[in-house]
């Protein structure tokens, strides 16, 4: 698998986000996007996961990927607890048992039967990559994955998305630099177009000011 941004292009309401803007992500490891707020780095990811589209150029390699996605919102169902929020993308035999497996591994055991509004910001977010990690998608976009995550959590969780998703790419979004050099193998700085500021994959480091 190998995905490829061409000339794309993207406006909401004449203001353009995306400029004719190309990329090529490699098969495997971590890509992050790192950028001012308001560039366009979530409508990337949106228009990679197929929710929103362009207004010209394409996306190839993605037909018929199963996507992670882990919103910058944690988008849980404010109904279900943090057990069914994990079960319900979970194929359903042996769902709970797995889903029971995914809240300790992220160290929320004892708050299954919890439900999200009596959750913290943080273990809101840990259920939330939980999810995104149980789902088991070939691809994984990662919106500020560890917002209101104290820095223990956060080491934590680092080392949890490394180690699960370790020969599948991820798209990392961004604006920890401390998240963004732990897990990165490619760096690229976003506004309006991509510079590459680190290149791990290809084992050359380049700087750009
Ligand atoms: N659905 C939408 N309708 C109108 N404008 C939008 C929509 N989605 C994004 N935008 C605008 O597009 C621009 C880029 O938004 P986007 O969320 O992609 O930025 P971002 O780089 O991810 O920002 P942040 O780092 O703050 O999350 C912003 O100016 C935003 O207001």
């Amino acid at each position: 698998m190998s995905i490829e941004i061409r000339s794309a292009s993207k406006s909401y309401h004449g203001a353009a986000v995306l400029n004719n803007f190309s990329l090529s992500l490699p098969s495997t490891g971590t890509v992050c996007l790192f950028g001012p707020s308001g560039c366009g780095k979530t409508t990337i990811l949106n228009c990679i996961a197929g929710l929103e589209s362009l207004d010209s150029g394409r996306i190839i390699g993605t037909e018929n990927l199963k996507i992670s996605y882990l919103f910058q919102e944690d988008r849980l169902l404010p109904w279900n607890t943090a057990l069914k929020n994990i079960e319900a993308v979970l194929p359903r035999k042996n769902s709970r048992a797995l889903a029971a497996e995914w809240l300790r591994l992220v160290g929320l055991e004892a708050a299954a039967d919890k439900y999200p509004c009596q959750l913290s910001g943080g273990m809101r977010r840990r259920v939330a990559i939980a999810r995104a990690l149980a789902y088991g998608g070939d691809l994984l976009l990662l919106d500020e994955p560890f917002q209101r995550l104290d820095a223990g959590s956060k080491d934590r969780m680092m080392e949890l998305i490394e180690k699960k998703t370790e020969g599948k790419l991820k798209i990392l979004v961004t604006h920890d630099k401390k998240a963004a050099d732990h897990l990165s193998d490619i760096i690229y700085h976003f506004d309006g177009k991509m510079i590459k500021i680190l290149d791990n994959i290809n084992s050359e480091r380049q700087h750009y000011t």
